[in-house]
């Protein structure tokens, strides 16, 4: 049994997909930039940003000058979460392992894991000046030994994000372009006479951004489907309601379309936390955004008990997931779709946007079923390769291989495992009886 004590006002967004007006937008804007390259991606950007210098790419003179800018402070916060980042990306990195096997005797099998080229690295600043950003998608990459990391960050309200710029210039950027939406993507993706193209494509963003990811998936890797930010919350009896409520705020305050979900076992919970956010709304700053982002996509539900909590937890696939229990590990094991657990009140989601070390990128409206967020291992090819010594196991591959391909009706690939068999165990050769492979 579901107790509904606040629904959602707006309609819930299709899974994995944008609305089709969003849709057609960035279709158009993609084709303009493909035709017209850096004429449009200016254009664009005058439009949306009310940007356009003579160059998007900040030189290393004018990097120096904006970082010189920013408060020493600031900085030293910069450095403390870009090594907590990078601490974690390590040890991921490390737990990929490179290997040769045995199929045969002489038949080794291999996996090596070998960087993307060239990666680009989306950081939000629509609304606010998302640094956090630079140092999930730059330092992750720069960890996972990509050669040539491009940033590209919008301009807020016509200001340079002085923080944003050395964040990205601290996580190891090695070109910073002022410029952001749909017309950042799609340079860096397709390249044009200013931007040489990237490989990979890495970074949350709105939902613009999100679907110009996904429209250009292809001829250009993408991390994840990651767009408007959600949240959801799992409490019991135990929970402190006004803890859950400034949480569920925190992250309703990203956007007018940001979901914020609580799940509870405990009706009394459930009415306590609405009464406190609709206490502390009205003062919070971000109300404007925060404020519709409760009344259109804010949900309180009340369940039976936790394991009906944790299974429409589950349904959501939320991209945050808080668990405000007395048990909070259980739920490690009892939740399958999540992009990132926060386990007990000692923790929060702002803490994994800003500071604690896991990567803040991670999948949204439902593709949390199939995949986790950004980590070192989107920056890396996972590839194999094999070579045969041994010419007594290269006949017997050989010769299965010649059966196996005719199964197919494939005579051309059967006739690449006859020759092997032939020439390394003379077995005849039944299309060819007069080739001789010599002495
Ligand atoms: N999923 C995640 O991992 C994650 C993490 C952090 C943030 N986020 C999300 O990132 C988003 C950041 O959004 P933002 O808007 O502040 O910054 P943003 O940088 O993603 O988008 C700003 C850009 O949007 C473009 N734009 C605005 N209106 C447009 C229009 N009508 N048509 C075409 N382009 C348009 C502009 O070019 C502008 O540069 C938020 O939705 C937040 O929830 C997601
Ligand atoms: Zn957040």
């Amino acid at each position: 049994m579901v107790l509904t004590l606040k629904a959602a006002a707006a309609a819930k967004s299709t899974p994995g997909s944008s609305s089709p007006e969003v849709t057609d937008a960035v279709a158009g804007i993609i084709s303009d930039i493909r035709s017209r390259g850096d004429a449009a991606v200016r254009e664009y950007s005058a439009r949306f940003d009310r940007w356009e210098p003579e160059s998007f790419r900040l030189t290393a003179e004018e990097i120096e000058e904006i970082v010189a800018r920013v408060p020493e402070q600031v900085l030293e916060d910069i450095r403390f979460v870009q090594r907590q980042v990078r601490a974690f990306a390590e040890r991921q990195l490390a737990s990929l392992s490179e290997f040769e096997m045995e199929t045969l005797p002489g038949v080794s099998l291999g996996q090596k894991h070998i960087p993307v080229a060239a990666a680009g690295a989306y950081v939000p600043g629509g609304r606010y000046p998302l640094l956090a950003s630079a140092h999930m998608t730059i330092v992750t990459a720069k960890t996972a030994g990509v050669p040539r990391v491009v940033a590209c960050t919008p301009p807020i309200r016509g200001e340079v994000p002085d923080a944003t710029v050395a964040a990205m210039h601290l996580a190891g950027a090695d070109e910073i372009h002022l410029l952001g939406g749909v017309q950042a993507i799609t340079a860096m993706a397709l390249g044009t006479e200013s931007i040489s193209k990237v490989d990979l494509l890495a970074g949350p963003g709105n939902a613009y951004v999100a679907e110009a990811k996904r429209q250009l998936f292809g001829e250009v890797g993408i991390d994840l489907f990651a767009g408007p930010t959600e949240t959801l919350v799992v409490a019991d009896e135990h929970a402190d309601p006004f803890i859950a409520a400034v949480d569920l705020l925190s992250q309703a305050e990203h956007g007018p379309d940001s979901p914020a979900v609580l799940i509870t076992t405990s009706e009394r919970i459930g009415r306590e936390v609405i009464a406190h956010i609709e206490e502390i709304l009205p003062d919070l700053p971000t109300r404007d955004l925060a404020g519709p982002a409760w009344r259109d996509h804010g949900e309180v539900h009340v369940v039976d008990d936790l394991d009906a909590a944790y299974a429409l937890a589950d349904s959501y696939a939320s991209e945050h997931v808080q668990i405000l229990t007395a048990e909070p590990r259980k739920a490690l094991d009892a939740m399958r779709n999540f992009g990132a657990l926060f386990l007990g009140e000692g923790t929060c989601v702002s803490y994994g946007d800003k500071v604690i070390g896991t990567n803040h990128v991670l999948p949204t409206r439902g593709a949390a079923r199939y995949t986790g967020g950004l980590w070192v291992g989107k920056y890396l090819k996972t590839v194999t390769y094999q070579q045969v010594t041994d010419p007594a196991s290269s006949a017997r591959l050989g010769e299965v291989c010649g059966r196996a391909a005719r199964t197919e009706l494939f005579e051309g690939h059967a006739r690449s495992g006859d020759v092997r068999a032939a020439k390394y165990a003379g077995a005849p050769l039944a299309w060819a009886p007069d080739h001789s492979f010599g002495a």
